[in-house]
């Protein structure tokens, strides 16, 4: 396996930005982002911040376990905690997302996914590094969005005005242990991502695997890019004319590994049809990976969401959901 993922350039010119983009959408999905003006420092000191959390003894990283964040689901899940495809994840992590204050009306009616994030008291950098790293990918994922817009034939601020002027933002960090030699368990099984866009942070160790149109390639790290790929909202807005494409991690770096996904997603109170003019003909007509037909689906965002969640954290689910 080698990498075949294209690199763009998001500070080249618009046209040529949103060509590259229409390129990569319809074959897997997957590129590499470069030009985002997102200062290396701030990633190298969350990453700095995140190594001190997870070296933490268990007791002090389950003292902001996910059950103590309640309906806004939030914190630290341990190794095995969470279930992708059906089966436990070798890995652990931290949950983020927008920190909403206890009078937004979503967290008054308890809307699930929306409060406020958990932050560890041993490694106060991160309460403060989490916020600032979210806002700046917000801008770029706006701006990628705009390039998508304009790659679909859509008004550069489609998405801007529209899908994201409320988005839904997830934000996780991942410690994926060395896999143990000879196992042949996953660090994140086989998925796609549920919404918009994904922009992925990884280390220097690698392990990431996309599953293109030609089977299965290395997305091994490159210095100062991010790992930009499309989720299923997409998919389903373009009746399957950009693919959301099946991924997966392995660790056999024998290194500790720390992965940084951004999730930006549409409002969570929309309803996300296919896009009129983006009938299914302009799709290649391959099944899903997973026979699941994202047109079938109907209901908003967020309910699409929660079903998901749902599945992968089955223990929340009874209490939160
Ligand atoms: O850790 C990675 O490299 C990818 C994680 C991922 O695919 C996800 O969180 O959806
Ligand atoms: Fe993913």
């Amino acid at each position: 396996m080698d990498s075949a993922l294209p690199i763009i350039d998001l500070s080249a010119d618009r046209a040529g930005v949103a060509a590259g983009i229409q390129d990569a959408c319809r074959d897997s999905g997957f590129f590499y982002l470069t030009g985002h003006g997102v200062p290396a420092d701030l990633l190298k000191s969350l990453d700095a911040a995140a190594r001190q959390f997870f070296a933490l003894p268990e007791d002090a990283k389950m003292e902001i376990a996910m059950a103590r964040g309640g309906r806004a689901w939030r914190g630290f899940f341990p190794v095995g905690g969470e279930l992708t495809s059906g089966r436990p994840d070798l890995k652990e992590g931290l949950y983020f997302g927008l920190d909403l204050p206890d009078d937004d009306p979503r967290v008054r009616a308890g809307l699930p996914l929306h409060g406020s994030s958990l932050y560890p008291r041993q490694v106060p950098a991160l309460a403060e590094l989490v916020p600032a790293y979210v806002a700046a990918l917000t801008g770029v994922a706006q701006d990628v969005m705009r390039a998508v817009a304009v790659s679909l034939d859509l008004p550069d601020d489609y998405f801007a005005s529209g899908y994201t002027a409320d988005p839904t933002v997830l934000f996780r960090i991942f410690h994926y242990p060395p896999s143990p030699s000879g196992d042949d368990g996953w660090g994140v099984g086989e998925h796609t991502d549920y919404g918009l866009l994904t922009l992925l942070a990884q280390d220097e160790n690698g392990g990431l695997q996309v599953h293109t149109p030609r089977g299965w390639v290395d997305a091994p790290p490159i210095p100062g890019t991010f790992v930009c790929n499309i989720g299923d909202m997409l998919d389903r807005l373009t009746g399957g004319y950009y693919r959301s494409t099946p991924h997966r991690v392995r660790n056999v770096s024998g290194n500790e590994r720390l992965s940084f996904p951004f999730f930006f997603d549409p409002d969570f109170s929309a309803a996300v049809p296919p896009l009129p003019g983006r009938a299914r003909t302009d799709a290649d007509g391959r099944p899903r990976w997973d026979g699941q037909d994202l047109r079938a689906f109907t209901g908003t965002y967020g309910e699409y969401l929660l079903g998901k969640v749902g599945k992968v954290f089955p223990q929340l689910r009874g209490e939160v959901l």
